[in-house]
């Protein structure tokens, strides 16, 4: 389980101050595909990069499996890191290794065998459905095969939390759905905790059993996404809900959290 306890995040560029996180609470249980969702501007990278520490909170504490991860020394935060992985909106992929290599990287920064390694490999190729492409670079791959590589790379070392940093925002409808599919299948089958962040709605309704919303630094509804999409209170879930709907309306969609 990870909880969040008042976390705070502000950002100083040239002597203006921007609060990016005001004091976030929030749980998410263990196997729950959590959706963040929030105009741009309103913290949700921030609050994603936070949980593995790519950003470092001002304030708050980070509590995965009953430890505050905000305290942890150099060596706890390369322990915790094998636990959490993220894939990304560009993939990420090393440009010059074929898939093959971009999926050993981290085993072999781990220190694994290579006879390990080896089979390691090919079996995450298989789960992720590209065992085909192993000598393939990752210019000469679709967007989504890309994103099977990444999420790939993301599993080799077995992690709980997979973040999800717009994962789908590059790709076709019919990509994006296989790659919800996907990452739908890996939380059933291997109890793999999602937090994702994203845009879109329909990723939200179609793989999130919970979702948040957030504007400007703060939450400001979250819950059992059924019930939260039946009812929503904000502004922000009611327009993202109606645009889904097709509904012309007018986004303030450049919502800075000043
Ligand atoms: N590294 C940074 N330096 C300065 N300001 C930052 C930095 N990262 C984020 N911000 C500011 O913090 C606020 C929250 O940004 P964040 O990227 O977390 O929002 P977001 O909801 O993920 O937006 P988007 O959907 O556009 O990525 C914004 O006002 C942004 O300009």
């Amino acid at each position: 389980m990870i909880e969040i306890k008042d976390l705070k995040k502000s950002y100083l560029i040239n002597g203006n101050k921007t609060e990016a996180l005001k004091g976030i609470n929030l749980k998410i249980e263990k196997g729950q595909v959590f959706g963040i969702i929030g105009k741009s501007g309103a913290g949700k990278s921030t609050l994603l990069r936070c949980l593995n520490l790519l950003e470092t909170p001002d304030e708050g504490e980070i509590i995965v499996e009953g430890r505050d991860i905000t305290k942890f020394n150099k060596r706890e935060l390369r322990e915790y890191r094998k636990n959490v992985s993220m894939i990304f909106q560009h993939f990420n992929l090393l440009s010059n290794s074929n898939v093959y290599k971009n999926v050993a990287f981290p085993l072999e920064i781990a220190g694994h065998k290579r006879d390990y390694i080896d089979k390691r490999v090919r079996e995450l190729l298989k789960i992720v459905g590209i065992e085909d492409k192993e000598k393939e670079y990752p210019s000469n791959l679709s967007g989504g095969q890309k994103q099977r590589v990444a999420i790939a790379r993301a599993l080799a070392n077995n992690p709980k939390i997979l973040l999800c940093d717009e994962a789908t925002s590059a790709l076709d409808p019919l990509t994006t759905k296989q790659i919800l599919d996907l990452l739908l299948e890996l939380n059933k089958t291997l109890g793999l905790t999602i937090v994702l962040i994203t845009h879109e709605m329909d990723v939200v309704d179609r793989i999130c059993s919970n979702v948040a919303v957030m504007e400007k630094g703060e939450i400001v509804e979250e819950g059992i996404k059924d019930e939260v999409f039946k009812s929503p209170k904000s502004k922000t879930l009611r327009q993202f809900l109606q645009s889904q709907k097709g509904e012309v309306i007018y986004l303030d969609f450049k919502e800075r959290a000043i």
